[in-house]
């Protein structure tokens, strides 16, 4: 947990939040020691000046107290909330540079505990460290030594009370520690069923699964809140304990002091000081068992967040970027192969092309040979495992993330939009793009219609894009990639929602486009159709490039070719 607030929290404030106990401590201390004037040369004595005197001291301390407190808490409460801000930025930063395999190796529901709840959790543990852990053992000495100065004899009760209490909290910490670690855990799969039963509803509604997954629900829910129980009575056990015990030393000095009193050993006001010391020791010894008991999940909560800002990036970032030497696009597949980290098998072998500015790549394959891994390599989502991904003539391994991702734009698989206006939807990729430009890439991508028919640019996109179609969602995301000013253009399977006219008007317009003259398009499609016009067609079954040519070439000769183009005679293509 330390190592978190290096260099997230301020020094200067952490030391004015120690600087401030120390003096609420100190002053707390001193008033009872007023108290214990008061009553022996003042009170017994009726020298009603001396109650004056030392009254108006106690008000002061009291002021001093009160004012030390607030300080401490203030700085504290900044501190804490900064941390838990600047842990929630990184882990946030990290995630959106992390790469696919290491977002899969953690997962979503678990990234958002993490940046959510773990943080909370190590944010108001670093709160608490600050008020009481310091707190506690200077506050149990301190009380300690005044105690012994009031009256030696009487610290003898804490002979008794200290093992009884260290026995007692011990016994509530064995119990409660590892029920508390057990907490994130439980949270953690409490929220990726509720995240994929959210997420899922619809799927669930239409196979009547409704039940089974609230049985699934039903039963994390059950664990976490068995869990949460048995945390909850331990610590809920703790104030009575520490009454009864409190409440068996107050008679036991009582007991005593009214002896030392009898005997004159003993005056009533260092018997009042000395049963206030008596609780604040036992109210430390609390106090720390409460940071005792809460730590260990804060503990595991620092882990898990260490989990995420330690992970190493597969994708290293080259030491001196080799900027494109080509200003004309081109794109280059040498012999790449692919394996995904946590797979056994590759999923892409011997992988070989070329394409030139103004040229069209087609990649046609049955579901899962590799198409969408294959595009993944050229904007650097993964890196090859073997062979190279060349863009613009240089290796992608050496260019920045930043420099590649300005060089590729994607239209993905999954039509996703975010909650806004059209208009920064589009002008995601490029917040300097005009109307024009947003018009130009909307009539390409054949969106303009329904657009105009909405509210135009302005009209406001639903969280995922819900108050879109399938179809228009993806030309919508189709017109956002190409407001990006790129050299390579993937459309991953992004004309699948799309009917045959649509789909032959769209690449018509791609073609037609000035634009596209000196850049390279890249289109994954499942329809012949879709790619039967691209200059050059990858045929890919299981991860391997079975075929590589025109349209003609393969028809002639692709045996692969030839069996999706059979599979679809009905889709017209022949
Ligand atoms: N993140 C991943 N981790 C491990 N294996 C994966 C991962 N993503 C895909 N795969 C595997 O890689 C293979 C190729 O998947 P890919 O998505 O590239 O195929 P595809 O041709 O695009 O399929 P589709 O047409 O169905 O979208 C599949 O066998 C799939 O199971």
């Amino acid at each position: 947990m330390f190592q978190l607030m290096k260099g997230r929290v301020s020094f200067w404030k952490v030391a004015g939040t120690v600087i401030f106990m120390i003096l609420q401590v100190l002053t707390t201390l001193y008033l009872p020691n007023l108290t214990a004037d008061i009553v022996n040369n003042g009170i017994t004595k009726g020298d009603t000046h001396y109650i004056i005197i030392a009254s108006g001291k106690m008000l002061l301390t009291s002021i001093l107290v009160v004012l030390a407190s607030f300080s401490n808490v203030f700085l504290a409460a900044q501190v804490s909330q900064k941390l838990g801000q600047k842990l929630r930025t990184d882990i946030y930063q990290k995630v959106l540079y992390m790469s696919n395999d290491e977002f899969d190796q953690v997962g979503t529901s678990s990234l958002i505990t993490r940046t959510t709840n773990d943080v909370l959790q190590v944010q108001n543990v670093v709160m608490m460290l600050l008020r009481m852990m310091i707190m506690a053992p200077i506050m149990m000495i301190g009380a300690s030594l005044m105690a012994y100065q009031k009256n030696a004899q009487l610290t003898q009760v804490f002979l008794i009370v200290i093992p009884i209490l260290a026995i007692v909290l011990g016994i509530i910490m064995y119990w409660a520690v590892p029920l508390f670690k057990a907490m994130q855990q439980k949270t953690d799969r409490l929220n990726l069923i509720f995240r994929e039963g959210l997420t899922g509803v619809r799927v669930i509604r239409a196979f009547r699964q409704d039940q089974y997954e609230q049985k699934r629900f039903g039963q994390a829910n059950q664990d976490y809140t068995h869990n949460a129980e048995k945390v909850y009575s331990i610590v809920a056990a703790m104030p009575p304990i520490m009454t009864l015990i409190m409440g068996g030393t107050n008679i036991g000095i009582t007991w005593l002091g009214a002896h030392y009193i009898a005997q004159q050993s003993l005056q009533v006001g260092n018997l009042i000081a000395f049963m206030t010391y008596a609780m604040q020791i036992l109210m430390s010894c609390t106090m720390l068992a409460v940071v005792f008991v809460v730590v260990p999940r804060a503990q595991a909560s620092a882990a898990r967040i260490r989990g995420v800002l330690d992970l190493q990036s597969q994708l290293q970032e080259p030491k001196t970027s080799s900027p494109n030497p080509s200003s004309r696009a081109s794109l280059e597949f040498r012999k790449v192969g692919f394996r995904y980290q946590q797979a056994e098998k590759s999923v892409l072998t011997g992988v070989n092309f070329q394409a030139q500015a103004g040229q069209t790549v087609g990649i046609i394959g049955g579901t899962g040979s590799g198409k969408t891994t294959l595009v993944s390599l050229i904007s650097r989502m993964y890196d090859v495992t073997t062979g190279a991904v060349l863009v613009n003539g240089s290796d992608v391994r050496q260019q920045t993330l930043t420099e590649i991702n300005t060089q590729v734009a994607v239209a993905f698989q999954k039509a996703i939009l975010f909650k806004g206006s059209l208009r920064e939807n589009l002008q995601y990729g490029n917040s300097e793009a005009t109307d024009e430009q947003l018009w130009h890439a909307l009539a390409i991508a054949q969106a303009q219609d329904f657009v105009q028919a909405a509210q135009g640019l302005e009209t406001w996109v639903e969280q995922d894009g819900s108050n879109f179609s399938g179809g228009q969602r993806q030309r919508l995301t189709i017109a956002r990639a190409l407001v990006k000013e790129a050299a390579i253009y993937v459309f991953d399977d992004s004309f699948s929602a799309l009917d045959f006219q649509t789909d032959a008007r769209l690449r018509q317009a791609l073609r037609q486009d000035p634009r596209m003259k000196t850049k390279i398009i890249v289109i994954v499609g499942q329809r012949i159709s879709t790619i039967a016009d691209a200059d050059t067609i990858l045929v890919l079954d299981q991860g391997q490039m079975v075929g590589c040519g025109t349209h003609a070439e393969l028809k002639a000769k692709n045996a692969t070719y030839q069996e999706i183009m059979q599979s679809q005679i009905k889709g017209g293509v022949n």
